[in-house]
């Protein structure tokens, strides 16, 4: 690490350990560090973040352990929520110690703080170190909008208002009350999650940058309405797109040699991002659909299939489908051979699809996942949400042939043709994105003091 030792510029980055966020946050990372000479980056995370996180050394960027909070012989006792509300009771406190560790390991004050967004505190750690605060938001740019204006939603719609209606702002056309992210009017408001997205929505506006996974010409109205809310607001992504190359693919399972052997648009490829896996009920009504429709899947599945999925289904669709622990799930979202995604609607997963022209049909859990459906579905029309909201043999069939077979099919992956168009411009030499990841470049460069 002599790359990082050496540095004379040093900036610390603040994870969120859970979910996808980690992962295109170290991303966002490498690429500045690429860009940035002479400047060392201290990544902190929780341990198990960091060991998942961390496949390869980079020169200059530095895993260091954040506490995760939890109590002494703490065992896992399925809720997944519980483990985020032990890290969410231990922080700042525990992002503090962690960054006067990491000054004292190396000798090297904090020049500028980059942060997950949902830490409305790295404007507190910024103001009393007197550096600059650099907000990274992981998902897209209407979630973001949304959690800024909780207060007004939640004084016009009230809370846990059990009457849906359409949102009351006319760039949101199309959105209900119904598929606003949980936390903002609904469930418990007070919960450590939600809490800190509604101090989230109420502290960035004193970041110096906003940095977004996602890219200008995707939501554009909204995107304009966040320019003139932030000082800097700058959607350099998806940050996915520009790091991994066909070097680090872990295709272990060899799906992307099984999807090659279908035709064209035909498969269906079902993942439910890092951290979900739907209901039995729903599992064994989405495996009746397959079976009945015939179509060749290739599925990321978490866990023992044999014991999740009904009896014999294995044997009977071993023909037709693949079942894995894990995919390469950006690479197989390019192969021509994939029709449509079925997923849960993460923001990742919607950018992943856009950039391998693949439909999806999403079945939404929690967080930003009900308003991204939606949005696939009504505004860009480039995916559908299923017929009650969840899986049901009949609405899998459906939604299967609909995208697969059928006319409307074809109108959705021409759709989702333009916005691939859309994000192979913006990542290019002078692509929106790459112009804002120069402006990113230049700020942190310039704000950060020289150490001599
Ligand atoms: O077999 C697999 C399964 C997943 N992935 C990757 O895992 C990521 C999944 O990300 P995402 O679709 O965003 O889902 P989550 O992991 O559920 O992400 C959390 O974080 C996102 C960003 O904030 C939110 O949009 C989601 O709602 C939240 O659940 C993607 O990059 C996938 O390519 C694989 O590579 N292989």
């Amino acid at each position: 690490m002599e790359g990082y030792k050496n540095a004379s510029k040093h900036i610390a980055v603040l994870a969120f350990p859970f979910g996808t966020h980690a992962v295109p946050l170290l991303n966002i990372t490498r690429q500045l560090s690429d860009a940035c000479p002479d400047t060392m980056f201290s990544f902190l995370s929780t341990q198990q973040s960091n060991n998942s996180t961390f496949s390869k050394n980079h020169d200059k960027i530095k895993p260091f352990n954040v506490w995760d909070g939890l109590p002494e012989g703490y065992s896992f006792r399925g809720n997944p929520y519980e483990p985020v509300d032990y890290f969410l009771k231990a922080v700042p406190g525990s992002f503090i110690k962690a960054i006067d560790a990491v000054v004292s390991e190396t000798g090297k004050p904090i020049d500028c703080l980059i942060t997950d967004a949902f830490y409305a505190f790295g404007a507190d750690i910024a103001d009393e170190l007197n550096i600059p605060w650099v907000a990274v938001w992981l998902s897209g740019p209407r979630a973001l909008f949304l959690h800024l204006q909780t207060d007004v939603i939640r004084q016009h719609v009230g809370i846990n208002n059990p009457e849906d209606k359409p949102l009351d702002f006319p760039e949101f056309s199309g959105i209900r009350v119904t598929d606003l992210p949980n936390g903002i009017a609904s469930g418990d408001i007070d919960a450590p999650m939600p809490a800190l997205l509604h101090k989230m929505g109420v502290s960035l506006s004193r970041a110096t940058a906003i940095v977004a996974n996602s890219y200008e010409e995707l939501d554009s109205t909204v995107v304009n309405m966040l320019k003139l809310r932030f000082s800097m607001f700058l959607n350099v992504g998806p940050f996915t797109l520009v790091s991994i190359s066909s070097s680090t693919v872990d295709d272990s399972h060899g799906c992307l040699d099984w999807v090659s052997k279908h035709e064209a648009a035909s498969v269906v490829y079902i993942g439910f991002g890092s951290s979900i896996t739907p209901p039995p009920h729903e599992l064994q009504a989405l495996c009746e659909a397959l079976e009945e429709c015939e179509f060749p899947f290739l599925w990321s599945l978490r866990g023992n299939p044999e014991k999740q999925l009904p009896q014999g289904f294995l044997e009977r669709t071993g023909s037709k489908g693949k079942i894995v622990p894990w995919a390469p799930q950006q690479q197989i979202l390019e192969h021509p051979s994939v029709g449509v995604f079925v997923c849960h609607g993460g923001w990742n997963s919607v950018l992943e699809s856009i950039k391998g022209n693949v439909p999806m049909i999403c079945r939404p859990f929690f967080g930003d996942q009900q308003l991204n459906t939606r949005t696939v579905d009504v505004v860009w029309g480039f995916g559908l949400g299923l017929e009650g909201g969840t899986f049901t043999k009949e609405g899998a069939k459906k939604a299967l042939k609909l995208i697969l077979c059928s006319q409307e099919g074809k109108k959705m992956r021409e759709k989702i043709r333009v916005q691939k168009e859309l994000v192979g411009k913006a990542v290019k030499p002078n692509g929106s994105s790459t112009e804002n990841f120069k402006t990113l470049v230049k700020l942190v460069s310039n704000t950060c003091h020289q150490v001599d």
